[in-house]
């Protein structure tokens, strides 16, 4: 055995054997006096950091020598503490290697009666055992990494989720808030995602589930709403079939009235190519389409009888035309102008005359058919508008106005009041190609009928050689008489 003790010559026999067993063991064993200078240490130190037992006991300071610089003052502290206090300490420190490398061990530090030492104060010295734990601690640090490493990621999941939420709440928020129903299918045509719009355009009571349900037990839930359901089915059949990436606008109607429009898109995945579903959009449109059926009927009716105005004239004259020309058909036209209309304004006021006008025009409206069309040119002027038909029939339609007309009774301020109608008949061809020419035939013989007598009617002079006016009578087969 080789000693490299400072006092080898006066070790007691205690510490011999205790030296015996410290260099059998795999591990450091060192002894120390109080002054924390290296008494003796076992060879395996050579192992562990690279420097010889005697290069130990020779260095002035082993813990210079052999404790890293972050640890040696904790080290130094902690072996004094056990001399002074003699309780035992653990704790791990780093040992710089002779080649460079620092290598983790756990030491035990213990105080150690010094039996026979002679100054007879109860002298310790410092034993040391200590055990390589590179790998242990290489291992605990990676471990440490992985954990550290699996918190960040976690946070930094639980950081996105908390994004996510607050994203999605937004969302939900904002298109909650609007008036367009939403609803996302997924491509198992499932439900995935709709908003209180839908809900409430689809007829769901606000707490309604409908996540997951599939696309055809909601049709079947709709269906007894919807005016024509297997109509609006197979819309959107075709819109599924044909896998349109987004889909025209297409109007439907409830049983209820409300007119609602929906369109649709494919949503794209993230992958390109695959879509991962189908949003639909639904719009209830019934008071758009309700303003503009106002809007359009107030540019086309006369606002005091509601029947149409010059310009729905204009347009209906021109289409009919067409039409006519296009089959091969006549087409009838009767300019109406009332006879002694203004002396009942002048003597009732403007209220009695509208009266009159009012009734005037439910009167005639009973008397055209459905394919005759009725309208107030201005003032006490109106038309009517007969496509498909004959100068005989014509005369009759005439005679039969001017009956009716000459039958109205009013009576304002307890007087008896009453209108007649002078009536002129154009017909197409034969008096007119265009529309203008037409009304400017129908007119004419209008103002036949007034230069006549009034309450009657005239064929226009187009027709024939001669306008024809003819005083009302009761039979269907008026008399013609030469103007
Ligand atoms: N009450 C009322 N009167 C109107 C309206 N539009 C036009 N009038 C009046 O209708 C009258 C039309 O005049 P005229 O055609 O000369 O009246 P008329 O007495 O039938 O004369 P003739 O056509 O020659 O038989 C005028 O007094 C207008 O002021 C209306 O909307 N309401």
């Amino acid at each position: 055995m080789i000693l490299w003790s400072r006092r080898a010559t006066s070790e007691d026999s205690e510490l011999r054997l205790l030296r015996q067993v410290a260099e059998g063991v795999n591990g450091i064993e060192a002894v120390f006096d109080r002054g924390l200078r290296l008494l003796w240490i076992s060879p395996s130190i050579a192992r562990v950091t690279g420097f010889t037992p005697q290069e130990c006991v020779e260095a002035d300071d082993l813990f210079t020598l052999l404790v890293h610089d972050s640890d040696r003052a904790h080290a130094r502290r902690m072996a004094a503490q056990v001399g002074s206090d003699g309780l035992a300490r653990d704790f791990e420190l780093r040992f710089c290697r002779r080649d460079g490398e620092v290598v983790w061990v756990a030491s035990h530090w213990r105080a150690v009666p010094v039996a026979g030492d002679g100054d007879g104060d109860g002298a310790v010295a410092l034993q040391l055992s200590a055990e390589e734990i590179q790998t242990r601690k290489e291992t605990e640090y990676k471990l440490l990494e992985t954990v550290t490493e699996l918190r960040r990621a976690q946070a930094l999941r639980e950081h996105y989720l908390v994004r996510s939420n607050d994203e999605r709440q937004r969302l939900s928020a904002l298109l909650n808030l609007i008036r367009l129903g939403i609803m996302f299918m997924d491509r198992d045509r499932r439900v995935l995602y709709y908003n209180r719009a839908m809900l409430q355009i689809w007829g769901y009571p606000p707490d309604a589930h409908l996540i997951g349900m599939r696309e055809s037990v909601l049709q079947s839930t709709v269906a007894p709403l919807l005016e024509d359901a297997q109509g609006y089915f197979a819309h959107i059949k075709e819109v599924l079939d044909a896998h349109q990436m987004v889909s025209a606008e297409y109007e439907f109607r409830f049983a209820d009235g409300r007119i609602v429009t929906d369109r649709s898109a494919v949503v794209e995945g993230a992958s390109a190519g695959l879509g991962i579903g189908r949003v639909w959009i639904y719009e209830d449109v019934t008071a758009e389409r309700r303003i503009s059926a106002q809007l359009i009927s107030m540019a086309e009716r006369d606002p005091l009888t509601n029947i149409f105005n010059r310009r729905r004239f204009h347009e209906e004259l021109e289409r009919t035309l067409a039409d006519a020309a296009r089959r091969g058909v006549e087409v009838g036209l009767l300019g109406i102008d009332l006879d002694g209309f203004k002396p009942v304004n002048d003597a009732f006021g403007h209220q009695a005359g509208d009266e009159v006008l009012i009734k005037l025009v439910d009167r005639v409206a009973s008397i055209v058919r459905r394919n005759e069309m009725f309208f107030r040119i201005g003032g006490d002027e109106f038309a009517v508008l007969v496509p498909d038909t004959r100068a005989s029939e014509l005369s009759e339609l005439a005679n039969r106005l001017c009956e009716a007309i000459a039958g109205l009774r009013f009576e304002f301020d307890g007087q008896p009041a009453s209108v007649t109608a002078s009536i002129g008949i154009a017909l197409y061809p034969e008096n007119g190609l265009e529309a203008q020419a037409l009304v400017a035939a129908a007119d004419e013989a209008m103002y036949c009928s007034k230069a006549g007598g009034r309450n009657c009617w005239t064929l226009s002079a187009r027709l024939a050689a001669e306008s024809v006016r003819m005083p009302v009578s009761s039979s269907d087969e008026p008399d013609s008489k030469e103007d």
